[in-house]
């Protein structure tokens, strides 16, 4: 995309998400992650390109048109707590006057009822509500985020995109937002949860995607992932070890330029386990796409 440049930011991706389900998409800076869920909403800049197909119901996202995505998709089949909240809060109205649309409209909640049901969604997301009468650019990024979390929810959509969720949150509160986030899916919702924070996924996600240079290279139950099995993708237990409760030794080396991807599997030039069967690309079979997958437990 840069100056005529072509850049293959995402590739191949394929994967299904149920009701009541959550996804956790986690990856190293730049891998896709953000591309991904802007593609689903048809966010993308005008230059960007998608294929393939993402159906949602009888919709796929990929083939609507901008009317439809902005009448029918966003907001409503599908919310997003985007990665940078302060740019999606309208500036110039209160979180309160921003709340109390969305409920209002979901709930037809009126007077009073409207002003409890605002306090409980904000409650939900943790944010205080002695600051709902903020404008946005009065919030830290933390309370934006919280505002923004606090909007998506109230929004009910069945499909949940939370980009980033917990940053810049600290520990009690991104286990508070996980757990809110984990009662949504519960409640019957999809959630596809994009985060770099590892214990947060965990305690959220059923199951867990692995994203590298725009790929997905695996997807496992989170149960197997963080359990006795482990990452079964090396790139997967090298993000694992990098966690200061485990080996804190952070993958070595970078990822590639997403211009200049090799033909054959992009993580193998950081691979210990590399050979040169890895200058072919590994199929993605059986939830992993890599030619010397990691033994159980290792
Ligand atoms: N508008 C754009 N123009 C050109 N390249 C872009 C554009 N948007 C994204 N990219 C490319 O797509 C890649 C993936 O970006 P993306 O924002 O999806 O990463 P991410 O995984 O969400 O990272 P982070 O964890 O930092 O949010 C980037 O490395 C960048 O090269
Ligand atoms: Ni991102």
């Amino acid at each position: 995309m840069r100056a005529g440049r072509d850049v293959a930011a995402v590739t191949d991706v394929s994967f299904r998400l149920m009701p009541g389900e959550c996804l956790a998409l986690i990856g190293e800076s730049g891998c896709g992650k953000s591309v991904l869920a802007s593609a689903l909403l048809g966010l993308l800049p005008a230059n960007a390109r998608t294929t393939g197909h993402a159906h949602l119901g009888d919709l796929d996202l990929l083939a609507a048109d901008e009317r439809t995505l902005a009448r029918t998709v966003r907001g409503r089949r599908i919310g997003l707590v985007p990665q940078s909240p302060a740019a999606h809060l309208t500036p110039v109205r209160t979180v309160r006057a921003q709340l109390r649309e969305t409920v209002r409209e979901l709930t037809g909640a009126r007077g009073r009822a409207l002003d409890e049901a605002v306090e409980a969604t904000a409650e939900r997301a943790a944010f205080p509500a002695g600051h709902l009468d903020r404008h946005p650019h009065q919030l830290s990024g933390g309370l934006a985020q919280r505002a923004a979390t606090a909007l998506a929810l109230a929004g009910d959509a069945p499909l949940l995109l939370a980009d980033e969720p917990t940053t810049g949150l600290d520990r009690d509160l991104v286990d508070r937002t996980a757990d809110e986030l984990r009662r949504h899916a519960d409640a019957g919702h999809a959630l596809l949860m994009i985060t770099h924070d590892l214990a947060a996924a965990r305690r959220v996600a059923d199951r867990v995607a692995v994203m590298y240079a725009g790929r997905i290279v695996e997807i496992a139950p989170a149960a197997d992932f963080f359990g006795a099995t482990g990452p079964r993708h090396p790139y997967a237990r090298g993000l694992l070890d990098a966690l200061p409760e485990r080996a804190f030794t952070p993958v070595p080396g970078m990822p590639p330029e997403l211009d200049a991807l090799p033909d054959g599997c992009a993580f193998a030039a950081r691979c210990a386990r590399a050979t040169e069967e890895c200058a072919a690309l590994p199929e993605f079979t059986g939830g992993v796409a890599c030619h010397h997958e990691e033994p159980p437990g290792a």
